[in-house]
């Protein structure tokens, strides 16, 4: 039987995009230092890198396909942080970059991590990004090179 584990530490040669909501930037803000930090401290080089800033969560998912079809990045990380205000948008929002970045991640050339909160409270996000709860950016940045590497020895099975 052959099981496969994605090894993190093997990022040292990954380009990794990261697609950031400037929407909420003080907590986008904090999940993109967390992801880039990770990255870093998991061998991906600095050029090695791409950071695209959008306005909001609903632009993400278009830009994540870009980046995809260009062939430039190996992965890609999708940031933001979607916060429940007085009016239905909330839900649509979320429903729609939700859908959006799984289609994309699924059926896309390169994996895509969902690092985007969606909280009813501006505390619940930013316990998130860097507080008591971690940072979502960090996590994604070690999923998607553990996610990259387990696709490199399926091909190799
Ligand atoms: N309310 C939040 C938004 N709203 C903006 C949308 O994402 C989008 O940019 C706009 O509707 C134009 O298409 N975006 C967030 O990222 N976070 C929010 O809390
Ligand atoms: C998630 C949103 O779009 C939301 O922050 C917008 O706030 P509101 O529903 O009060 O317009």
């Amino acid at each position: 039987m052959k099981e496969i584990t994605g090894n993190i530490a093997a990022g040292q040669n990954k380009k990794i995009g990261i697609v950031v909501a400037q929407f909420n930037g003080v907590v986008t803000d904090r999940l993109l230092e967390g992801a880039i930090g990770q990255l870093h401290k998991s061998g991906v080089k600095d050029d090695n890198i791409v950071v695209v800033h959008v306005p909001g969560a609903f632009e993400i998912a278009r830009t994540v396909n870009c980046l995809a079809k260009s062939g430039k990045v190996d992965g890609i990380i999708a940031l933001g942080a979607v916060i429940r205000g007085a009016t239905a948008h909330f839900t649509y929002v979320c429903e729609g970059t939700t859908a959006q970045l799984a289609a994309a991640t699924a059926n896309g050339k390169v994996p895509v991590m969902f690092g985007v909160l969606m909280t009813d409270t501006v505390e619940q996000a930013t316990d998130r990004a860097g507080g008591k709860a971690g940072n979502k950016g960090a996590e994604c940045a070690t999923d998607v090179l553990e996610v990259l590497n387990l696709e490199e020895q399926i091909n190799q099975i």
